[in-house]
């Protein structure tokens, strides 16, 4: 019964496309690849060469405010609408086509989902299976609740409740497109005049004005991080989905969603893949770590601690160098980079300072050090302590979750959860192993000399638990 109601809704969604004014190439079709956890996606059923259109989309199949806002009747509501921040605006035009009988996009909205694994739709334990993972504090399903109240209510929508407010706009995060306002090279969609060109030239620093969209059947392509092989193309009348490299008859044809951690893919799109693996992140906070600094003697030397003044004045230190951020990513090593971002370092290095050394630092704005001097022996010590209290928060260890995974009695959401907090300890243990290798000199480093000799920074107690590590401090 449900799989006819599937083909039902994509038979009717086809002949919408067609009636709508979507060609498609003969060479792709729309699947229900739902056999592979995929809903609908779209497959090459011969071969595409590079560039090549795979569909197009006239601009007035676009579900936005430019094509929407008209079928509004009440002058009231069409003004709030313009004045909300776009993805309410959306979500309000979305849920009022959703209720009108003779909506020009019903046919579209009917292969929407009901249902959707983004992190909001998630239960507290669901969500507590994340452990320590920083994408916890990013679902703000109440903040998201507070603005449904503030900008959608007054509106009085029909059917207009927190539950159909999350799925509409948990399907935008998932589905839709920022697309530039007007056709690239034309005021209001007309030709362009020589005076637009000079200032295109001459203004290419300013941002496109770009307008969130509903994209039927570009929004059926799913991806699959580096597999993605079309791309939306805007700066023709028509939108196009273009191929970006030859594609294989068979090949499913993948768009971008972007390098995606997979913790945020899941928040977003309510999906992993392993392929996003690489982009895996963990987030060390800045305030934990300065509190490290400041009370943390049970972890660090409490030589290394710092009083509130000296911390303030280093801080401020870190601000005027513009390296202090709120938290920093540790991400996979590759061809961009270490697994320890540079600005890390840098704060650790002017926490780290010795007095004399930081004076003359402060005083006569010297450069920061390059990032090979940054790798010193005294700041690698500091962070694999602080980077073992972050993989210390979650509540399992690396090992334990690779167990769990090899068993086959993990549900769907808690199986991606548990995914996604191994990715993060996985970046945790490499970022420790190269924090491992710093060797650089601890010359104008605080309490440098001894730090060499290994007795400053205390053990943390899960390195004595761990006789197999190496013991750098031993
Ligand atoms: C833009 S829509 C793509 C169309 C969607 N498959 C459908 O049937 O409506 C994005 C959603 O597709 C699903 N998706 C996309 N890529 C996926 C993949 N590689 N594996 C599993 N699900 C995927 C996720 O549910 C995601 O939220």
């Amino acid at each position: 019964m449900e799989a006819d109601d599937f083909q039902i809704k994509t038979d009717a969604f086809l002949t919408w496309l067609s009636e709508a004014g979507i060609r498609m190439s003969p060479k792709m079709q729309l699947r229900d690849l739902r056999s592979e956890s995929r809903g609908r996606g779209a497959v090459a059923t011969d071969d595409f060469e590079e560039d090549e259109i795979v569909f197009s989309i006239p601009r007035s199949a676009v579900l936005n405010i430019a094509t929407a806002l008209p079928g509004i009747p009440t002058d009231g509501i069409r003004k709030a609408i313009l004045s909300m921040p776009s993805w309410l605006a959306l979500t309000a035009l979305i849920i009022s086509e959703g209720v009108k009988k003779d909506s020009q996009w019903a046919p579209y909205l009917a292969v929407l989902p009901q249902q959707l694994d983004s992190l909001v739709f998630w239960s507290d334990p669901e969500i507590r299976e994340l452990q320590a993972s920083a994408v916890v504090n990013k679902i703000e399903k109440a903040k998201a609740e507070g603005m449904f109240a503030k900008h959608l209510s007054p509106l009085r929508l029909e059917n207009c409740d927190n539950e159909l407010c999350h799925r509409v706009a948990s399907i935008i995060m998932a589905y839709a497109f920022d697309i530039p306002e007007k056709v690239p090279g034309t005021t209001n969609g007309d030709a362009p005049n020589e005076e637009d060109e000079d200032e295109l030239v001459s203004d290419d620093e300013v941002d496109e004005p770009t307008v969130l969209s509903m994209i039927p059947l570009a929004d059926m392509l799913n991806a699959d991080a580096e597999r993605n092989n079309v791309r939306l193309c805007c700066d023709s009348e028509d939108l196009e989905m273009r191929s970006i490299r030859p594609i294989t008859s068979g090949e499913e044809l993948f768009n971008d969603y972007g390098s995606l951690p997979r913790s945020d893919l899941l928040r977003r799109y309510g999906y992993i893949t392993n392929e996003y693996s690489i982009y895996d992140v963990v987030e060390v906070s800045t305030e934990h770590l300065i509190s490290l600094f400041r009370n943390g003697g049970q972890y660090l030397d409490p030589n290394l601690l710092l009083d509130g003044r000296d911390l303030d004045k280093r801080v401020e230190l870190c601000q005027r160098e513009d390296i202090y951020d709120l938290s920093y990513d540790l991400k996979h090593s590759d061809s961009d980079g270490p697994s320890i971002p540079d600005e890390l370092l840098a704060l650790l290095f002017i926490l780290l300072l010795n007095e004399e050394s930081l004076a003359n630092f402060s005083s006569s704005h010297i450069h920061l050090p390059s990032r090979s001097k940054l790798e010193v022996e005294t700041i690698g010590q500091a962070l694999v302590i602080i980077l073992q209290l972050r993989e210390k928060g979650y509540a399992t260890t690396l090992e334990e979750d690779e167990a769990l995974l090899r068993g086959d009695n993990l549900a769907h959401r808690i199986r991606m959860a548990v995914e996604v907090r191994l990715g993060e300890k996985r970046v945790l243990r490499e970022a420790i192993q190269e924090a491992r290798a710093f060797s650089g000199s601890n010359k104008h480093m605080r309490g440098g000399q001894s730090l060499e000799q290994g007795e400053k920074v205390k053990r943390t107690a899960e390195e004595s638990s761990q006789p197999t590590k190496k013991g750098r401090f031993r």
